[in-house]
């Protein structure tokens, strides 16, 4: 099986890069840690890998929006590289902050209109949230939630609610299977449409959407960290377990993406 090589991109604020390797390393991917500027500098060190992962974090402090400078920043520097990127049989993962910076670069929702059809935007309640949230996956052609029913992952933003510029778009993104991981009760197993009350869904995002992919499936962006529940001990109630899971629950995510190149 083709071991990949991810390129886990940093930036001024980037906090969760060492976990996101981790995370890649122990589901059989090499990582490598590569800052924006090293990047600018020679964009073709990008053709060496075959993923590449925005993890999260505070890049440029959130200044000005949530993700909007590092994004600004690719565009103007890297923009042919990450085109290349997203055109190509490769992977695109955005974890939270991530997530925010493929949102405004526009990736994870091209092909829905010419004009910017949806975003990420502040909390409901305007506040940072960190706890944990249960998840479901809709049908959908996401390389990274193949398999997966369900997840418990924790959340920490202040800027996550996903709103749609309006219902067409909504549905354009629902109908494709676009809409891929949604935030559900701790009892439900199946995605809704309708928008839950807190807490199930932390932040009144959209159809409680939690994440979203691109047409492919390729390119994938959410809000929760399944870098943060790859050790079973990471669930905050494992130590009532009888008995323990080889990995947590955010591990199959990074397991996908490394099979992905085995197929
Ligand atoms: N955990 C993160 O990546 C944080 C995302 C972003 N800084 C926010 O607060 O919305």
């Amino acid at each position: 099986m083709a071991v990949p090589r991810v390129l886990i991109l940093r930036a001024p604020g980037t906090n969760c890069d060492e976990e996101t390797a981790f995370a890649f390393e122990a589901a059989g991917a090499v990582t490598e840690r590569v800052h924006v500027n090293r990047l600018i500098e020679n964009p073709k060190l990008a053709e060496d890998f075959q993923v590449l992962c925005l993890p999260g974090g505070f890049s440029y402090g959130d200044d000005i929006a949530a993700g909007r400078i590092l994004a600004s920043q690719l565009d103007r520097n890297l923009g042919d590289m990450v085109r290349q990127f997203c055109d190509q049989d490769r992977l695109v993962l955005g974890i939270c902050n991530g997530f925010q910076v493929l949102m405004r670069l526009g990736v994870l929702t091209s092909g829905v209109r010419e004009t910017q059809p949806a975003t990420l935007t502040w909390n409901d309640h305007g506040r940072f949230e960190d706890r944990w949230v249960h998840l479901s996956v809709d049908e959908t052609p996401c390389v990274f939630l193949k398999g997966i029913d369900q997840m418990y992952l924790p959340i920490a933003h202040a800027e996550g609610k996903f709103v749609t510029a309006d219902a067409e778009a909504l549905k354009a993104f629902g109908d494709a299977g676009r809409l891929a991981l949604r935030y559900t009760t701790a009892d439900a197993g199946q995605t809704s449409d309708e928008v839950l009350p807190f807490p199930s869904n932390p932040n009144g995002s959209e159809a409680n959407v939690a994440g979203i992919c691109d047409a492919t499936g390729r390119l994938f962006g959410l809000m929760p960290h399944p870098e943060r529940h790859i050790d079973p001990t990471h669930h905050p109630q494992w130590t009532r377990r009888t008995e323990q899971p080889q990995w947590g629950e955010g591990f199959a995510i990074f397991k996908n993406a490394v099979d992905y190149f085995g197929e």
